[in-house]
C-alpha cells in the first residue's frame, strides 16, 4: 500500500504517485525507517491500487464508469446495460445483453434453501442482516462457489445480481403480513424488482426514478464495502464470502446505511418549520447529519443532482410538497451552518419513501445495485492479486516479562 502526503508527494514506503505511475513495492518493516511511521488514520488519502472499473473525481465533481459519465448512463441506458459495463468494460452489443438477460432472468427464483433461512431469521432483525444471511446461505449451495475462474466469477455475480430482489422483496413482505409474489421473465431488472415488492406495474415515474438510482448506487470506487470486498478477495477467498462481508460493511450508518437514516431524521423532524432549530440542536450536540458529507467529495457528490431531478419528479407526481420542503430546509440550513453538502444518500432516502418501501429496506436496496460492483471488483481483484495487509504503527505497552506464577 502507497501513501501520499497532503502535499501529494509519495511517503518512504509509498509507491504510488497521484497520477498512479508505480515503483517498486518497498517490502522494508517500520523498524528499518529511522523515522516514526506515516499513519493515516482511516486510510484518508491513501491510494491502495489502481483500478479501471470507475473513476471518483473530486477535483471536477466527476465519476466515471469505464469511463463514461454516471449522468449520462442515467439519462441513456437501462441498469443491466451499465452492469454489463462495469463487469465486461464495455456497453454490450444486443445479442451480448440478450445473453446476460437470459441469465439473469433465469435465476430471478429463490432456491428454497434461501426462502427457508430469509423466513427462519426473526422480523426484529435488520433486513441488512437478512441480505448478509441470504449471500451467505447462496455461496454455501452454489456448485462453483470455490471456482475463482473469470468465467465461473461473472456467472456468479449475474445469479447473485439476479436472486436479490426476491431476497429483499420477502423480507419487507413477510414483515408485512404479505404472501410471496412470484417471479416473472417479462420485465427488466428494476420493474421487475418493483412487482416482486409490491405485487403490482409500477407506475413510469416511480419505475424511472428507482431505476436511476440503481444506476446511480452500482459503483464508487474504493468505498468501504468496496475495499471490504477487495481485502476478502486479496486473501483468495470466493465471492460470495466477498460480497457478504461487503453487506456488513455497507450496513453501517456513516456508509450505505445513511439513507434509511436520513428518513428517520426527516421522521423526528416532522416538517419543513422545524429543520433549522433540529439542526441547531443536532450539531450543538455533535450528532453527525446522515446524507451529508463525504470522503471525498468537497464541493458536493456528482450523483446528487441527478438523483435530485428524478426526486423532484417524484415528489411532484406524488404531491409530495411538504416532503419537498422538508428535504430542502434540511439542506439550506446545513449548508448555512456547516458548508456541507448532501450525498446520494439524501435524494434516495426520501425517493424510497415515496415509493413505498419500508425505511429499514433501503439498504438492501442499495445491496442489489452495488453487487455489480462490488463483483466486478472481486474480479479485478482476483485478476491482479495481491493480499491486502497493510501495517499497523504499536502504541501499546513495551515489551515487558510475564510474571513468575506459584
Ligand atoms: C453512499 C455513501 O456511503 S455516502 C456517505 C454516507 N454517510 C453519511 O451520510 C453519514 C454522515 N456523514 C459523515 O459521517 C461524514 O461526512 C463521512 C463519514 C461520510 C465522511 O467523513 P470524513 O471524511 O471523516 O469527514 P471530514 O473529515 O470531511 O469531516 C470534517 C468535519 O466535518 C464534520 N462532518 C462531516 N460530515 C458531517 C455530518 N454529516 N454531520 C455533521 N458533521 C459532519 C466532521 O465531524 C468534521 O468535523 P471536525 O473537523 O469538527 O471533527
Ligand atoms: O465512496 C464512498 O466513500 C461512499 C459512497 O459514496 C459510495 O460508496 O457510493
Amino acid at each position: 500500500m502507497s501513501s501520499i502526503t497532503p502535499s501529494g508527494s509519495t511517503t518512504p514506503s509509498g509507491s504510488a504517485t497521484p497520477s498512479g505511475s508505480a515503483t517498486p513495492p518497498d517490502r522494508s518493516t517500520p523498524s528499518d525507517h529511522a523515522a516514526e511511521p506515516d499513519v493515516r488514520k482511516g486510510l484518508v488519502g491513501v491510494v491502495a491500487d489502481t483500478t479501471a472499473v470507475s473513476k471518483v473525481d473530486a477535483d471536477s465533481n466527476s465519476l466515471l464508469y469505464r469511463g463514461y459519465p454516471v449522468q449520462d448512463l442515467a439519462a441513456r441506458c437501462s441498469f443491466e446495460e451499465v452492469a454489463f459495463l462495469l463487469w465486461h468494460g464495455e456497453l454490450p452489443a444486443p445479442d451480448e445483453l440478450a445473453e446476460q438477460t437470459r441469465a439473469e432472468r433465469s435465476a430471478r427464483a429463490l432456491p428454497e434453501a434461501v426462502r427457508d433461512a430469509v423466513l427462519a431469521l426473526p422480523t426484529t432483525c435488520h433486513p441488512m442482516d437478512v441480505v448478509r444471511t441470504a449471500v451467505s446461505v447462496l455461496g454455501a449451495h452454489d456448485a462453483h462457489a470455490e471456482d475463482l475462474s473469470p468465467q465461473a466469477e461473472q456467472a456468479k455475480a449475474v445469479r447473485l445480481w439476479a436472486v436479490l430482489p426476491a431476497v429483499v422483496a420477502l423480507d419487507q413482505r413477510r414483515r408485512r403480513g404479505q404472501d410471496e409474489v412470484a417471479p416473472r421473465d417479462d420485465l427488466g431488472y428494476a420493474e421487475h424488482f418493483l412487482w416482486l415488492t409490491f405485487g403490482e406495474l409500477p407506475d413510469p415515474v416511480v419505475l424511472r426514478a428507482f431505476e436511476v438510482s440503481m444506476v446511480l448506487y452500482a459503483e464508487h470506487s474504493f468505498n468501504a464495502s468496496t475495499f471490504t470486498a477487495r481485502v476478502v478477495a486479496s486473501t483468495l477467498s470466493d465471492l460470495h464470502s466477498a460480497v457478504t462481508a461487503a453487506v456488513g460493511a455497507l450496513k453501517g450508518p456513516l456508509h450505505g446505511g445513511a439513507n434509511e437514516a436520513v428518513m428517520a431524521t426527516f421522521d423526528e423532524i416532522g416538517a419543513a418549520d422545524r429543520a433549522a432549530v433540529w439542526l441547531d440542536d443536532a450539531l450543538a450536540t455533535k450528532r453527525k447529519i446522515m446524507g451529508f458529507g463525504h470522503r471525498v467529495y468537497k464541493h458536493g457528490d456528482s450523483r446528487v443532482p441527478t438523483m435530485k431531478s428524478a426526486l423532484d419528479e417524484l415528489l411532484a407526481h406524488t404531491g409530495r410538497d411538504d416532503l419537498a420542503a422538508l428535504y430542502a430546509a434540511l439542506e439550506d440550513a446545513m449548508t448555512e451552518r456547516k458548508g456541507i453538502l448532501p450525498n446520494l444518500d439524501y435524494p434516495t432516502g426520501p425517493a424510497y419513501h415515496v415509493m413505498g418501501f419500508d425505511t429499514p429496506t433501503f439498504t438492501p436496496l442499495f445491496v442489489a445495485s452495488r453487487v455489480v460492483g462490488w463483483t466486478a471488483h472481486v474480479m479485478e481483484q482476483h485478476a491482479a492479486n495481491a493480499l491486502i495487509r497493510p501495517l499497523s504503527a504499536y502504541d501499546g505497552p513495551a515489551r515487558r516479562d510475564v510474571p513468575a506464577r506459584a
